[in-house]
C-alpha cells in the first residue's frame, strides 16, 4: 500500500510587496509526483531552493497544495475531517534539534507527543522508554536536553516523533546542522529504526552518501522531480547529478573518471569497497594476462 503519494502537487507562494499587498506567486512546487510504500526507506535529494521543505511540509499537512493532491496513509491531506488522521500518521523531524526540543528533562520532552495524542500515563513512560532506547539516548532520560550534543538532542527529537508511533517518518535535513560525527550518530539511528519499527522514512537531504541504502530516490530541481531510481541507477548518472549541483561522493566520481579512461569499472559505484574490490578484479585479470 502507498504511504505517502502526491499527486501532481503544484504549491505557490505569494509574493507581497513592502505594504503586505498580493503581487503575484513564485511557483516552489511543480506538478510533483512520488510515492513510498509501506516500510520503505525513501530519499529525496536536491540542492538548496529547490522545494524539498515546501514538499516535506505538505506530507502531513503543514501546507495544502495549490493544485494536485497529497494522499497519507490513503487519507487526502486536503480533507478537514482527516487533520489529525494525517499528522498522526506522518511525523516530522526539522533541520534545527533546537526549535524541537521544548521540554527541560530529556523524558519529559520524549513524552510531550504521546500526552497530546491522550495517550494512557502508563503508556506514555512505556513508550518514552522504548523510544529512548531506539534511539541510544535512554542513559541522559534524566538530563537536561542544554547540555547534549547535536547528535544527541536530535535523537532525542527523533525518539520524541517515535514515541508518537507514526506510520512514516519524514526527515526535513536532520543531519544539516551536524558535525560528521552527530551526521553519522543520526543516520545510524535511522537505519535502526527501520529495521526495529519498520516505519516508513522520508529522508530529504543535499548530502548524496546519506542516501545509499534507499529503496528509491527522487531528485529535485527548481520545483521538479528530475530523476528518480533505485540509487545504482541515480548514481551512475553523475554527470546529470553534477547539473543539478549535487555533490557526488569522491569515490562515485573516482569510479566514473576511471571508467571514461577505458578501464572496467561498473556505473553507479556507491561505496568504497566496490571501487578497491572492482580495481582488484582488474589487476589480477591483468596478472593473469601475463
Ligand atoms: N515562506 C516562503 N515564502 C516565499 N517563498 C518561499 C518560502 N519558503 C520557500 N520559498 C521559496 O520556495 C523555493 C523552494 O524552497 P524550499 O525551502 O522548499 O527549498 P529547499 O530545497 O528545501 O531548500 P533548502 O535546502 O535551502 O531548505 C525557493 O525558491 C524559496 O525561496
Amino acid at each position: 500500500m502507498e504511504m505517502i503519494q502526491t499527486e501532481k502537487l503544484v504549491y505557490e507562494y505569494e509574493k507581497r510587496d513592502e505594504e503586505g499587498n498580493v503581487i503575484g506567486t513564485s511557483r516552489a512546487i511543480d506538478e510533483v509526483d512520488i510515492e513510498a510504500k509501506e516500510g520503505q526507506f525513501i530519499a529525496i535529494l536536491g540542492h538548496n531552493g529547490s522545494g524539498k521543505s515546501t514538499l516535506a511540509k505538505h506530507l502531513n499537512a503543514i501546507l495544502m497544495p495549490t493544485e494536485g493532491s497529497v494522499w497519507v496513509n490513503g487519507k487526502n491531506t486536503s480533507n478537514p475531517d482527516e487533520l489529525w488522521n494525517v499528522r498522526q500518521s506522518a511525523g516530522m523531524v526539522f533541520q534545527n534539534p533546537d526549535n524541537q526540543i521544548i521540554g527541560t528533562v530529556v523524558e519529559e520532552d520524549v513524552g510531550f507527543g504521546p500526552e497530546n495524542l491522550g495517550v494512557p500515563t502508563d503508556e506514555i513512560w512505556q513508550r518514552v522508554e522504548e523510544s529512548l532506547k531506539a534511539v541510544g539516548m535512554i542513559e541522559y532520560r534524566h538530563h537536561s536536553p542544554n547540555k547534549l550534543s547535536g547528535g544527541q538532542k536530535q535523537r532525542v527529537a527523533i525518539a520524541g516523533v517515535v514515541a508518537m508511533e507514526p506510520k512514516c517518518i519524514v526527515m526535513d535535513e536532520p543531519t544539516a546542522m551536524l558535525d560528521p560525527v552527530g551526521r553519522r550518530e543520526v543516520l545510524k539511528t535511522v537505519h535502526k529504526l527501520r529495521k526495529q519499527k519498520k516505519v516508513t522514512v522520508i529522508l530529504i537531504t543535499h548530502y548524496m552518501e546519506e542516501v545509499v541504502d534507499a529503496d528509491k530516490i527522487f531528485v529535485m530541481d527548481h520545483g521538479k522531480v528530475v530523476m528518480e531510481g533505485s540509487p545504482k541507477e541515480i548514481f551512475s548518472k553523475v554527470d546529470e547529478l553534477k547539473s543539478y549541483r549535487l555533490d557526488v561522493p569522491q569515490v562515485t566520481i573516482l569510479a566514473d573518471e576511471l571508467r571514461k579512461r577505458g578501464l572496467d569499472i561498473p556505473k553507479g559505484v556507491l561505496r568504497k569497497e566496490e571501487l578497491v574490490e572492482a580495481v582488484e578484479r582488474l589487476i589480477s585479470e591483468n596478472g593473469e594476462k601475463k
